[in-house]
């Protein structure tokens, strides 16, 4: 047998490394029994062991016996703290990981604890850690021990009897280093469980609801209340009004609180019952007196919820189709309806806990804070904090999934002030005064991790689970005297539900539950290596080195691995972290024997003997005794016994030199699936950055065109502005300049009015001169002389200016007719009526005189004039117009 890494040495070991073997499915009976390939070693008995401890003595080594195919692969051998066989019990492994003792250092000394279980997906994590809906996992009986061991030093913040115990709160929060949100569990489940019950609730408010129609509500539990809107209830004791006042205060202290920090806020219910006093301890579990526990106070009975369904329901067979609708879109807060509230009548009970209390500090003043988050893609997301489930939900899964990523906030993992450790900073935090309702926020925060069904395991847990039971403490009469910082110490549980790796062909995965599993087996590669360096520094006795900052989950997982400081005195003692692999023995070898490779504490490689042929030559026998050599015999015939055993030596030299290279070759082989498998999550991690990458570039281009944008908008406005106050300055200018001579006859109608009587008294003028000429034709001179002393008309044109008179076609013609013929002038008469255009513009022409109407029509030398239709003259008269039947005034122009 070679060994490569054959010594133990735990207590160089960060973490204590459990091996627990998950029996066969039912299903699986139907499948082909194939050869085991895990094969557990029976502990080898010490002398001094009795026939107990015997039997009670688990395994520490098991032996891989790789299938029989057509690799020739080695056996390995790999050695854990210990080895769970398949009929171990929950209660088993409770006892065998110490967990008591995990949980009386975080009591007593305030040492940090860490449970984590890690393994190929559909392995028994989740089994182990949250049990069934009969049996309970670690994290129920852990709480379970917790509770009874604290037993009536337990502080709460919400009493039925008592107001809302303020000061604990505040004090609690300012002694917390991590910035986290600090609520009473009442007021959260409150919180949480609103929406429901708030249609019921507000039901109740009228008189009717109140009297009968609620009593038939499947939903009540218990008798109907007195108090109309009253929370339905466990049959019991009825509440006092000081139970519902304690609520209201604690309610409206949370609603003033969380207007500042939670969105949730606005939705804050109306006060009502949620608290009922009841006798001594609480549930079945609890009745039993605990041992060490002095009951000098009085004990309550939490309050009581109903709902329709308790977490361990999750992994029932029944509720399984159901469940697998709800995680398809693994959003249950945002898709669906918010879940019941969980009923602690239908948490599982088993095993039962009562003789595992543990002891405390009498004088001490305890408090236990439950806060969960999840790692997912490598991103911490409080499990407590559900995001607001108003807004439209996404119908996809996809679009689900960026609602949901949109809408939670990651948070960081950081050193802060108060702390010597790194916190996940931002958390919220539930005080949780009892059992029940820390099962009852232990629901709550499940509901919100992310699942999925796979080809490997129907509930597959996708995202890493982190479950922290915090336990402060305080010194009983040191009652928030001034300052409340360093008043409360104490410790963490913290209980690790680990994502399970898996092998896209086995699981079947595709799409985002394909690019989880990426993000999941790259973390699980880093958690790997860690444990390597663990398991490598215990062979060589060296101290390890982890690279733990690879990636959040070894962070979270390894960072309070170490001494807080160098200084032994001021340093706080490192965490003690147990690990418990699990793993399938009927299911895929090369998956589980990757993880087994890389948790256990010591591995070792065998490379199965074949027979060599000298071995095989010296097994023969000659056959002389028959007389006749066999073909095997002839070589002692042929070959000198010299020549032999040259040859022998040989081909054992050769054999030996053979194995060598088998061990090389089994080495190399597994060193190659390793870095295939870095292979596959760096390009998964490729992949991914490539995708941060394209957001980042994206972001920043879409910042960059809006500052862009902002620009060019701001730059417009400048030049609208600008412009602006040029057109201003230039209309001040105009205005500055120029007077405006604005007349009142502007009115368009006005003046044509005007114009037409002018043009009346034109065609007055026009037929007095008419006449005039007539009477005074060479034709009529003779029949008709000149009366002395008869008036004549004289029109005269008058312009002011030239252009007015270019520009209007009416006394252009005019002008023109006067150019060839001229105006009348009649006889040189002193009293002569001079018709004077003496504005020629339109709107300055003023004609003198009698009207006249005039239609020149100029032709050559002729002009035809119409005269008006006097009574008794129709004909019309056309005569040639020249120059010497009419004389031009001077003055005329
Ligand atoms: N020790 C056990 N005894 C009985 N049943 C078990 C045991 N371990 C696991 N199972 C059953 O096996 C199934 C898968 O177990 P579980 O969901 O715990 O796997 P997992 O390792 O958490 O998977 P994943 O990593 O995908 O979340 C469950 O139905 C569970 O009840």
């Amino acid at each position: 047998m070679e060994s490569s890494n054959s010594k133990m040495a735990p207590q160089t070991s960060l973490f204590q490394v459990f091996l627990r073997l998950r029996p066969p499915m039912q299903q699986n009976s139907t499948k082909v029994p194939t050869e085991p390939w895990l094969l557990v070693e029976q502990p080898t008995p010490k002398i001094q062991d009795n026939e107990e401890q015997i039997q009670k003595s688990h395994p520490t080594h098991i032996t891989l016996q790789p299938p029989n195919d057509s690799r020739k692969r080695a056996i390995e051998r790999f050695g854990f703290t210990k080895v769970f066989h398949e009929e171990a019990s929950q209660l088993d492994v409770f006892e065998e990981i110490a967990a008591v003792e995990n949980i009386h250092n975080v009591l007593k000394n305030g040492r940090d604890g860490l449970i984590a279980t890690l393994g190929v997906t559909g392995s028994g994590k989740s089994h182990t850690i949250l049990g069934t809906k009969s049996q309970r996992g670690l994290t129920q009986m852990s709480l379970d021990v917790l509770y009874r061991s604290i037993g009536s030093n337990i502080r709460r913040p919400c009493h039925p009897d008592l107001p809302t115990d303020t000061q604990l709160l505040e004090s609690l929060q300012a002694s917390d280093p991590s910035d986290a949100h600090i609520f009473p569990a009442t007021t959260f489940l409150e919180n949480i469980y609103t929406d429901g019950d708030r249609a019921r609730f507000s039901r109740a408010q009228t008189p009717m609801a109140g009297i009968g129609s609620r009593a038939q509500t499947p939903l009540m539990v218990g008798p109907p209340s007195a108090v109309p809107g009253s929370f339905p209830m466990s049959p019991g004791p009825s509440v006092p009004s000081s139970a519902r006042d304690s609520f209201a205060t604690a309610r409206s202290s949370f609603a003033s609180d969380a207007t500042i920090r939670s969105p949730q806020s606005t939705r804050l219910p109306q006060p009502r019952r949620l608290c009922r006093p009841l006798g001594k301890h609480t549930t079945a579990v609890h009745d039993q007196p605990l041992p060490i526990v002095e009951e000098d106070a009085p004990q309550r009975e939490p309050w009581h919820l109903p709902s329709k369904a308790n977490v361990w329901e999750r992994f029932s067979p029944k509720r399984k189709h159901a469940k697998k609708s709800l995680i398809q879109d693994s959003f249950p807060m945002h898709n669906a309806r918010k879940p019941p509230m969980p009923r602690p009548s239908t948490f599982a009970h088993e095993p039962d806990m009562a003789s595992y209390a543990t002891h405390i500090d009498p004088q001490c003043d305890y408090v236990v804070l439950v806060s969960m988050y999840e790692v997912y893609n490598d991103r911490i997301f409080d499990l407590l904090s559900s995001t607001p489930s108003s807004g439209p939900a996404m119908s996809t899964r996809q679009g689900a999934a960026l609602q949901k990523g949109l809408m939670r906030r990651p948070l960081l993992f950081k050193n802060t002030e108060m702390s010597d450790r790194k916190v996940v900073a931002g958390l919220k935090k539930v005080v949780c005064s009892n059992y029940d309702e820390a099962m009852m926020v232990l629901e709550t925060g499940l509901t919100e991790r992310r699942v999925a069904g796979t080809g490997s395991n129907s509930v597959s847990s996708r995202s890493h689970g982190f479950f922290c039971i915090e336990v402060k403490k305080k010194v009983r009469g040191n009652d928030y005297a001034g300052h409340h910082l360093n008043q409360w110490s104490g410790g963490t549980l913290s209980i690790v539900d680990l994502a399970g790796s898996e092998r896209a062909r086995n699981a079947k995965t595709t799409g985002s539950t394909l690019a989880e599993a990426g993000k999941i087996n790259e973390s699980l590669m880093y958690l790997g290596q860690c444990l390597q360096v663990q398991s490598d520094c215990q062979q060589h006795g060296t101290k390890p080195i982890v690279p733990f900052r690879q990636c959040k989950l070894t962070e979270l997982l390894f960072s309070n691995s170490f001494p807080s400081s160098n200084d032994p005195s001021h340093s706080r003692p490192p965490q003690k972290a147990v690990m418990i692999v699990t793993a399938d023995p009927s299911g895929d070898f090369n998956a589980t024997s990757q993880i087994l490779r890389y948790s256990a504490l010591a591995r070792e490689v065998t490379v199965p003997r074949i027979p060599s042929v000298t071995e095989a030559m010296g097994a023969l026998k000659p056959a002389g005794h028959s007389g006749r050599n066999t073909p095997m015999d002839m070589p002692q015939n042929y070959f000198s016994a010299q020549e032999l055993e040259q040859a022998r030596h040989e081909i054992d030299r050769l054999a030996e030199e053979c194995n060598a290279l088998v061990v090389r070759l089994t080495e190399e082989e597994i060193k190659r699936t390793e870095a295939e498998l870095r292979l596959q999550a760096s390009e998964e991690q490729a992949a991914v950055r490539e995708q941060e990458v394209r957001e980042e570039c994206w972001e920043e281009m879409e910042t960059m065109l809006e500052k862009e944008k902002e620009r060019w908008r701001a730059a417009l406005d400048e030049e609208r502005i600008n412009s602006q106050e040029y057109m201003d300055e230039k209309i001040e200018i105009l205005e500055k300049n120029v007077s405006f001579d604005i007349h009142e006859d502007q009115d368009p109608n006005g003046r044509v009015d005007e114009l037409e009587r002018e043009n009346e008294v034109l065609r007055g003028k026009l037929a007095a001169l008419e006449q005039e000429m007539q009477t005074r034709s060479p034709t009529k001179k003779k029949t008709a002389p000149k009366t002395p002393g008869k008036k004549t008309s004289k029109v005269v044109l008058e312009e002011t200016t030239s252009t007015n008179i270019i520009q209007n076609p009416f006394l252009a013609s005019l002008r023109e007719m006067e150019k060839q013929t001229i105006v009348l002038q009649p006889s040189s008469n002193s009293d002569e009526e001079a018709v004077r255009l003496s504005e020629i513009s339109p709107r300055k022409l003023t004609l003198r005189g009698s009207s006249v109407r005039a239609s020149a029509m100029t032709s050559s030398s002729q002009e035809e004039i119409l005269l008006p239709q006097t009574p008794g003259t129709t004909k019309k008269k056309t005569r040639k117009l020249t120059t010497r039947k009419w004389e031009v005034d001077d003055d005329i122009f």
